[in-house]
């Protein structure tokens, strides 16, 4: 009877080595498990139900991919159809010329033109095959690409909160899926249309021979229909409860070969530790493709049987006839071949509507991403920016990140004049990195203003303001391009060739570096592909400050710099030489503000802004906030106090981890043999 019900969800068994890992069963919550119920109720009647639906969104999809392609695939299908009708028609044709009168002679003879019409239909449909092939290899490429592109453009154009948003992002994640899966609808809906429509002519031409061939069909294809649904539903609902064991796994494979995880794999010895996991785990993951393997083949062998016994059935009902003399051998011989052929058609049949309905879960995703990228997109038009402004000026801004409780901006105002450097500075979590995101206009607060001039941000054409603002970030893109193309991509739009760059390469002082280049500015700064060269952190820094130079050379209208923590990884001299190149950038048209932990750098800039929770604490000059002793001054004092003459750090003289076990563990003996200091 367990073949009979319905197929049930089995929780995995978990392996130790995932509890070790991640502290229980690992909940990798895709939004895969959104599809679990749709799928979970599929009955062939239903698949079938909805089979019309899903065909005319393929095939809306392919209309506008390439209709002309779409109606080659059409004609040949129908063609092959009919073209399979009448090859049965010759096959009987044939059976009553060689069952019937005459010698044996005469019969061959009687025999020839439906043998050379079953030659030419044969011809015929292979040629019709091969042009449907051909037509759907055009199609599939475009639907996938008009599929991907979409996909890609919608991602790119949301605002930045919705990139940030965790439920967005699994939906991101789940509809990556969905090119891929809509290319293959294309072929399920060929394969299904072939299908039917073969389906339909054998059936017409069973019914002609006679009415009893018709239900006995359906009899013997029904069994492995429903074989073929119930294996694939398993799978599926395997496939579904495996899914983030599955990647976990590979997520500790992955961690194995990575390049940032590969110092700590061998010093700390995390390779043998984690390799031994990632068995552990695969071991579990196997346990489970053992068992979906068995349940197929009980599956399989119940329907084969069944179906076998309908088969049984056809022949002794087929056999009745004959004996009766209801039935004539031709048309009996014929009705054998219809049989195989169409029960053959009709299992195939059933599996492409399953086929079509796995897929269309996954194109569903993607259309529902498509819905929601375009409610969360930025909105195109706006206000002209004005070209000429005085000053940019927060005025109490306040930013709540949608799962926080507190805000990370609270009544935030200040103001950055054009031509001075403000400093923003603040302990960790103080809410810096969200106030550049709002100046730059990446997320909008929910209460208080932006003002560029006199005009508030909000009623502004975005794509118009990012054209004037510049970005310096601590993790700022290292484009795996070439170091030319690095620098340009601060206004890919503008053409540049490499003397054009120049001005951007001797600010930066990164001159050095691209003469350390194999081949200057034309080198390829991505690690993987084959003859690329590598950067160390401060270097790249560099080269992110020469594609701030050519972004802010770029555009002679009013803007913003934004620079967030831009020199973490440079040498004291290049950091010193980085600030000063940064205040320089300030100009008549430009206000730079920038955010550092560094106070070395900080204590030249214009007006400095202290923020703490999210709250405007202090402001004013470097002088102004020394004087008044807060938080300022304490930060800057205990930074300043880091390169005083400080007494000598005495020694521990315990050791700080706990005794190994045993002698043995440590490889040394320990204690170690008590030794004089002097
Ligand atoms: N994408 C986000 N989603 C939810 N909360 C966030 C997000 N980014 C930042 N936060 C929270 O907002 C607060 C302010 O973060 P922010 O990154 O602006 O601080 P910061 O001053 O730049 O910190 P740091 O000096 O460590 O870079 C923090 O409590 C942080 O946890």
């Amino acid at each position: 009877m367990r073949f009979f019900g319905r197929v049930r969800m089995v929780q995995p068994q978990v392996s130790d080595a995932e509890r070790e890992l991640f502290g229980g069963p690992l909940r990798y919550d895709t939004g895969w498990s959104e599809h679990q119920h749709a799928w979970l109720d599929l009955t062939m009647l239903s698949a079938l139900r909805s089979m019309p639906r899903l065909v005319g969104t393929t095939l809306r999809m392919a209309w506008e991919a390439d209709r002309r392609a779409l109606l080659a695939v059409t004609v040949s299908e129908i063609g092959q159809g009919g073209a399979a009708a009448v090859g049965l028609l010759a096959v009987n044709a044939v059976m009553h010329a060689l069952l019937g009168s005459g010698t044996a002679g005469q019969r061959l003879h009687a025999v020839l033109p439906g043998l050379l019409a079953a030659a030419g239909i044969a011809v015929v449909n292979s040629a019709l095959a091969g042009w449907s092939t051909s037509r759907a290899g055009r199609l599939e490429p475009v639907v996938e690409r008009i599929a991907t592109t979409q996909y890609l453009a919608a991602a790119a154009s949301v605002e930045l909160e919705a990139i940030e948003d965790p439920d967005f992002r699994r939906l991101v994640d789940v509809a990556q899926y969905g090119p891929a899966s809509a290319r293959r609808m294309i072929s399920a809906c060929v394969a299904a249309l072939n299908g039917t429509i073969s389906l339909i002519a054998t059936a017409g031409v069973l019914t002609v021979l006679h009415p009893v061939l018709l239900p006995m069909l359906i009899l013997i294809a029904a069994p492995r229909g429903w074989g073929a649904m119930r294996v694939a539903q398993e799978r599926y609902v395997s496939v579904m409860s495996w899914i983030e064991h599955v990647r976990a796994s590979r997520l500790i494979g992955n961690l194995l070969t990575e390049r940032s995880a590969a110092q700590e794999v061998r010093v700390h010895g995390v390779g043998p530790f984690l390799l031994s996991r990632y068995e552990r785990m695969a071991e579990s993951a196997e346990a489970e493709q053992e068992r979906l393997a068995s349940s197929k083949a009980a599956t399989e062998w119940v329907a084969a049987a069944m179906s076998g016994l309908a088969m049984a059935a056809t022949y002794g009902t087929m056999f009745l006839l004959i004996m009766s003399g209801h039935m004539s051998l031709a048309v009996a011989g014929t009705a054998v071949i219809a049989v195989r052929s169409g029960s053959a058609s009709l299992g195939a049949l059933v599996m492409n509507v399953n086929q079509l309905h796995e897929e269309s879960l996954y194109v569903r995703d993607h259309s529902r991403f498509l819905d929601e990228a375009a409610r969360r997109a930025i909105p195109l038009g706006g206000d002209a920016v004005p070209t000429r402004v005085k000053q940019v000026a927060l005025d109490q801004v306040t930013y709540h990140y949608p799962d926080r409780d507190t805000p990370a901006l609270d009544g935030v105002s200040l103001t950055l004049p054009m031509g001075s450097v403000t400093a923003v500075v603040g302990e960790n979590g103080s809410g810096k990195s969200t106030l550049m995101k709002v100046l730059s206009g990446l997320l909008l607060p929910q209460s208080g203003t932006v003002l560029w001039g006199a005009a508030e941000m909000a009623a502004l054409d975005r794509s118009r303001l990012f054209e004037r603002v510049a970005l310096l970030t601590q993790d700022f893109q290292r484009w795996p391009v070439t170091a030319a193309l690095n620098i340009r991509i601060g206004r890919p739009v503008h053409e540049a060739g490499h003397e054009d760059l120049q001005p951007s390469v001797d600010y930066a002082g990164a001159g050095p570096v691209v003469d350390k280049l194999p081949d200057g500015l034309r080198s390829l700064l991505a690690r993987m592909f084959r003859g690329a060269s590598e950067l160390s952190g401060g270097e790249w820094q560099k080269i992110g400050l020469a594609r701030t130079h050519w972004r802010s050379s770029t555009s002679a209208a009013d803007g913003v710099l934004v620079v967030d923590e831009p020199t973490s990884a440079l040498d004291p001299e290049a950091e010193i030489a980085a600030f000063d190149r940064i205040r320089r950038l300030a100009a008549p048209n430009r206000a730079v503000v920038l955010v550092t932990h560094r106070m070395s750098g900080v204590r030249h800039a214009d007006r400095i802004y202290v923020l703490h929770r999210g709250r405007l604490a202090e402001q004013g000059s470097h002088d102004e906030l020394m004087a008044a002793r807060g938080r300022y001054a304490a930060m800057f004092d205990a930074q300043a106090a880091q390169y005083a003459p400080a007494p000598t750090v005495p020694h521990p003289t315990s050791p700080a981890v706990p005794h190994p076990a045993s002698p043995s563990d440590a490889g040394a003996a320990w204690p170690p043999p008590a030794t004089d200091p002097a």
